[in-house]
Parts: C-alpha cells; structure tokens; sequence
C-alpha cells in the first residue's frame, strides 16, 4: 500500500529540498535547446530534464499542455518519461488542472490509480464547477496514495476577478482553501491535499492557517515572484512547494547547467 501523498512529499523535502521544477516544453525552449519543435524534440527535451533533475528534486511537474500539442503521441511521450521520473525518486505533479462534473471527474482522477499507464503522485485540480465535483478525486487519491493541489490563489495579474469574488462572508479563493483544509481534517500534519497560491500576489489574502496541507507556489523566476515573496506571504511552519520552470528549463540542454540552475534556486529559497 502506497504511503499517503502528504507523508511521501514531506520525505522528500526532508532528503532533497522543497524545490519543485516544472518540465514546460515551450516552442521557444524546444529551439533554444536544438531540439526542434516536433515529436523528437520533445522527447530530446523531456528526457533532458528527466536525466539531469528526477535524481534530486523532489518533485517533477510536467504541464500537461505542452504534451497534448503534439497529441497522442505527445501524451506518450511523457507517459514514458513518467516511469522514468518516479523510478530516479522524483514524485511526479501532473499540471493539467482538470475539473468536471463527478462523474467525469472520477475518470480524470484516474492518474493517480495504481493501474493507471502513467500514474502519476498528485495532479493540479481546478474546483470552478464546485466542491462535490472534486470528491470523487478526492475518494481516489485516498485510495492510491495520491495528492491533489486545487487552484485557490493562482499566479495569474487577473486571478482575482473571480478569485476574490464573495460566497456568503468569504471570498471564493477562501471558500477552496477551507474545503482542501476539511479534506485534510483526519491528517493535519502532513495533508495530502494541497492550493495553489502563486508568489506573485502582492499580499497573501487567504487565510492558510487551517489548510493543514502543502502550498503550491508558482509564479517564481519569468512571472516576477522570487524567494523574498515566498518569505513575505507564507508564515513559517506552511508547508511551501516553490515551482520554477522557464527560469530553470533555459539553462539546458546542458545537464550539468540545469542542475546549476536548479541548485540555484535550492539555495536561494533556503537562504
Ligand atoms: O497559478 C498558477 C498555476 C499554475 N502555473 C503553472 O506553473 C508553471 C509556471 O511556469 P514558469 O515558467 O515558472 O512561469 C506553468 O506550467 C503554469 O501553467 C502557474 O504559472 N500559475
């Protein structure tokens, strides 16, 4: 039986760092690579990532979008890539923000079971269509050892046109954080159950005190948040994941720089 998610990340943060890096296989970073911005060059890409960084980050964060480009084809790339991830101790995020009715919901949580051809520890959620719709992901990742990071705050200049928005006394980015914190109710040490908050918010506008699960913080490097931010919002004792992609992926394909560049960033959010 797999270990629950909130206790394998806290290992992993223990052992390599909280430092999350995102395989974010731009156009632009594909040429800027060599790689050519076709099937092969994406494979060249992912691989490149996967050698130089799922031996000692904690978490890998694969943005699903950049993968779907390329289509079936596109998807099995990563898929292989994937194993690959999980197999050098990388606990492997899946950045594809799905959120649906329950029913169809349940198919999407389906990454994060056992049977699953590209199982993955957590994926990003999005819980516009309501808190019930995300239960039946919830109920999954129970069952598998799984993480689920539901967009609350996100890094976004726009995200509060509809984040701040008010249900009843609280705005809808509290009313996320509160419904993740209840599903964290039984495990408050170490949740499995995650938001989203990116590093770019000029002040920290929900109250995080009762979430009792990990933080996903984007929005660091190219969108303008730095490790400052992340010691200005997030009061000690929250559990921060700092996610960095472009500002990492652009130092490569040279493995040797993209461990520099990640090893930067390690050392600047410990500092
Ligand atoms: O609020 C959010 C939620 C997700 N993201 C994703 O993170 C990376 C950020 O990439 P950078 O190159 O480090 O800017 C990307 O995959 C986004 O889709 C986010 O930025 N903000």
């Amino acid at each position: 039986m797999t270990a629950p998610f909130g206790q394998r990340l806290a290992g992993a943060v223990t052992a390599r760092g909280p430092l999350c890096v995102g395989i974010d296989p731009h156009r632009e970073l594909l040429l800027a690579w060599g790689a050519g911005d076709d099937l092969d060059g994406l494979r060249r890409f992912t691989d490149g990532v996967v050698e130089a960084l799922a031996g000692s980050v904690s978490v890998l964060k694969p943005q699903m979008a950049f993968y779907e480009r390329f289509g079936a084809r596109g998807v099995a790339v990563l898929e292989e890539a994937v194993g690959h991830m999980r197999s050098a101790g990388a606990l492997v995020l899946l950045d594809a923000k799905r959120g649906d009715i329950g029913s169809t919901m349940a198919a999407y949580a389906d990454y994060l079971h056992d049977d699953h051809p590209m199982q993955v520890d957590a994926m990003t959620v999005s819980p516009y269509l309501g808190p019930d719709s995300l239960q039946p992901a919830v109920d999954t990742a129970r069952a598998h050892g799984g993480g689920l990071f539901v967009l609350a705050r996100t890094s976004n200049p726009d995200a509060g046109t509809l984040q701040h928005a008010r249900v009843g006394d609280r705005s809808v980015a509290q009313a996320v954080v509160d419904t993740v914190g209840g599903w964290n109710a039984e495990t408050p040490a170490a949740g499995s159950f995650g938001v989203v908050v990116g590093a770019t918010l000029r002040e920290l506008d929900v109250d995080l005190a009762g979430l009792g699960g990990p933080v996903l913080a984007p929005g660091l490097g190219v969108q303008g948040g730095s490790p400052a931010d992340l010691r200005r919002l997030f009061a000690e004792g929250t559990v921060v994941v700092p996610t960095v992609s472009r500002d990492v992926l652009t130092a490569g394909p040279d493995p040797a720089a993209l461990r520099a560049a990640a090893e930067r960033w390690a050392g600047a959010l410990a500092a």
